[in-house]
């Protein structure tokens, strides 16, 4: 009975925030809230079983969606992505218990603050006192770059009216400006702050000028000379997450100085975009503001403190180029999605490429890079940036290279991996509809026979982006949010496509449902599966997902069929296992004659991989244990005997094989049953 009457309230609330929010009456911070609501609400109904994964993950992602928009978008009426504007927003947001409540923030109220004047005044003083005619241009770049800051009349110790009445008034201020560039009017124009003592306008200032605030202005004669200038001014359409590798460079990409207009950038209105241009035209050639350098108590805007902020930070990281972190987050709110853009750190994706170890040649390891510099996967929004660190950090493969010639015997395990990883990965314009690559790959069979090898191969010879994963870290090391690692996961691994993720002892975390099982691995397996199962990727997304295991019985019969291509990695049979010995004694100095090599392989039926190395660690011990012990202390390695066959025998007394011809049985029938395999 209890069920249904949750339900309803659930459905209530969910109804009256529907349409709360769709009434169009809501700010944007009312909708940000009731869209994390909705959210909210979802996971809970999905956790209380009230929705399926499937539907539960479609929701999750429309709302995600809806509530990264306001998060993310710089429109001050619909966006909370700017800062002054969105402390505004927010406070404007506290007021839905009564509409006549005012905020104390207005902006008549800041300048008749004592301090503020005092400031101002302060600004100006100095800036008749000091003001070089070389620093004209530098305080119309820095009046300019602030142009929000207009809206309340404090322009960087520039103003010399009152505040109030030059604030965002274009035509005062373009009286003060040639001709030429008086020509910009209305909301298009780029107002630059009152110029009247600038001893040196330059001619050319009409065309830059004119285009400067249309889509032009990025046009390489304009900014050629002057690259630098962008880097201090915002960038990114929209206001749109700009995930750059180069990221430190730009460091209000993705969260930029949003101007009091609420159009987005690239629109031609005055915004930062504009700054550049207006630098350029009127002849700066360095990004750093002489005022900002010369510590002039100029009054500040929060806004222009963070950037003058963002600047320095990111002149550091551009002297200490190992640092990899992006500028300052800006945000507001805590937990905010768009806040990751800020610390993402580029993913480095391994050096020595698939080619150098005879491997495949597939993308280029360093591609991560140039996708890098591409704005962001706008999936990766709504995940929390230190989830995205430890994966990059923790999960992306960083192992040295090993190539299909390591892997010993596996002739039909190796082919099926090529035909189905590798060359999907190089050649996916063929391998497409019925071709098309299995999601998910099992690789099954009993302990220490390569399968976690296979899995190191993968990663260096595919050219994909390779995750690798142990479930067990998945369930133990990240407690209570494993499901969101997961889902992380998925989500990087789809912006850094091809991808393959590899899930070690894939059966502690996708093993058979059960009464005893606790809420938390419920939940990652749950999560896995939505992702297996394409409810977030795309067909076309070219993630791989393989999974290896000892134990396939325990894997749930859901998760057993999302995983399509289930390979059987048997014991080595008599050749792998010569090949085992043959390339490990080639290291050593040893003296086993062909036919002794093969008594060996006979004498190791049975053996997995492992324990082959074993048996071979323990006979290169041999002839150190000879030794007597104060030779050792002495001995140099050449006069250390070589490796015999008695060291074998003697191996084969302690080394015995790990599998029991039981178990084998098990993964016989299993393969059988469920298997792949011929
Ligand atoms: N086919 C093989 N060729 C060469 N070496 C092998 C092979 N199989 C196993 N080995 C050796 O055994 C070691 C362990 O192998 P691996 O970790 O891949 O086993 P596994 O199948 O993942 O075992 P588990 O199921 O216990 O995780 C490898 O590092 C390698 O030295
Ligand atoms: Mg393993």
């Amino acid at each position: 009975m209890q069920a249904p009457c949750s339900r309803s309230v659930h459905l209530g609330e969910w109804q009256k925030n529907y349409f709360a929010v769709a009434s169009g009456t809501c700010t944007a911070g009312q909708k940000a809230d009731a869209y994390r609501a909705q959210i909210l609400r979802i996971q809970y109904a999905r956790a209380a079983s009230e929705l399926s994964p499937v539907c539960a993950a479609r929701l999750f992602k429309k709302y995600a969606e809806k509530y990264s928009s306001v998060m993310d978008s710089d429109n001050a009426e619909t966006g909370l992505n700017n800062y002054a504007e969105d402390i505004l927003a927010q406070a404007r947001s506290q007021q839905s218990d009564s509409d006549k409540w005012k905020s104390g923030l207005s902006v008549s109220h800041v300048f008749r603050m004592q301090k503020v004047q005092e400031m101002m005044q302060a600004g100006r003083r100095l800036r008749d006192s000091e003001l070089a005619p070389a620093d004209a241009s530098a305080v119309i770049h820095k009046a300019a770059a602030v142009s929000d800051v207009a809206q309340f009349g404090v322009c960087g110790g520039s103003a010399d009216s009152d505040p109030r009445t030059d604030s965002a008034r274009g035509t005062a201020r373009t009286q003060d400006i040639p001709e030429s560039s008086a020509s910009l009017k209305g909301p298009q124009s780029v107002q630059p702050p009152p110029v009247t003592d600038t001893p040196k306008m330059s001619p050319a200032v009409s065309v830059p000028f004119g285009e400067s605030v249309t889509a032009k202005s990025y046009a390489k004669p304009l900014f050629a000379s002057v690259r630098k200038e962008d880097d201090s001014s915002p960038k990114g359409a929209g206001g749109l997450n700009v995930f750059s590798s180069d990221q430190s460079r730009f460091p209000l990409a993705c969260e930029g100085p949003r101007e009091g207009t609420s159009a987005p950038y690239g629109s031609g209105t005055t915004d930062a975009h504009s700054a550049p241009a207006l630098r350029t035209a009127f002849g700066k050639t360095d990004d750093d503001s002489p005022r900002e350098e010369s510590g002039l108590p100029a009054f500040r805007t929060a806004r222009e403190q963070l950037w003058a902020e963002q600047r320095r930070q990111q002149r550091a990281a551009q002297r200490a180029p190992g640092c990899s972190h992006g500028g300052v987050k800006k945000s507001l709110g805590a937990g905010r999605s768009r806040g990751i853009f800020g610390k993402f750190v580029p993913p480095v994706p391994k050096q020595d490429g698939g080619e150098q170890s005879g491997g495949v040649p597939g993308r280029p390891r360093g591609a991560g890079r140039a996708e890098a510099a591409h704005p962001v996967d706008e999936r990766l929004k709504n995940l929390e940036p230190k989830m995205i660190e430890l994966i990059m950090s923790e999960v992306m493969d960083q192992g040295p290279p090993v190539s299909w010639d390591d892997i010993a015997g596996l002739e039909f395990a190796k082919a099926t991996i090529r035909e189905v990883v590798v060359w999907p990965m190089v050649r996916p314009d063929i391998f497409t509809g019925l071709r098309g690559p299995p999601k998910g790959i099992l690789l099954f069979g009993p302990p220490g026979t390569g399968k976690t090898l296979i899995g190191k191969c993968i990663a260096s010879q595919s050219g994909a982006t390779f995750f690798c994963i142990s479930a067990s870290s998945l369930t133990s090391k990240w407690v209570g949010e494993g499901e969101k690692m997961v889902r992380a996961l998925f989500a990087v691994a789809r912006c850094q496509q091809p991808a393959v993720i590899f899930i070690d002892e894939i059966d502690s975390l996708l093993s058979q449902r059960g009464d005893g099982e606790h809420e938390s691995s419920r939940r990652i397996k749950t999560e896995f599966l939505v992702q297996l199962d394409g409810a977030a990727t795309s067909a076309e997304d070219r993630v791989l997902v393989v999974g290896a295991t000892n134990r396939p019985q325990e894997i749930d019969e859901a998760a057993r069929r999302r995983l399509a291509k289930r390979l059987y990695i048997p014991l080595p049979e008599a050749p792998a296992r010569e090949q085992i010995v043959t390339s490990l004694m080639s290291r050593e100095r040893c003296q086993l004659s062909a036919e002794e090599v093969q008594r060996v392989v006979q004498r190791s039926q049975g053996f997995s991989g492992a324990d082959m190395t074993q048996l071979c660690r323990e006979a290169s011990l041999g002839p150190i244990r000879s030794l007597q012990a104060a030779d050792i202390a002495t001995v140099t390695p050449d006069q250390v005997r070589p490796i015999a066959y008695s060291d074998f025998e003697n191996a084969f007394r302690t080394v015995r094989p790990s599998v029991s011809p039981k178990d084998l049985e098990l993964y016989e029938d299993w393969n059988r049953t469920f298997g792949c395999g011929q």
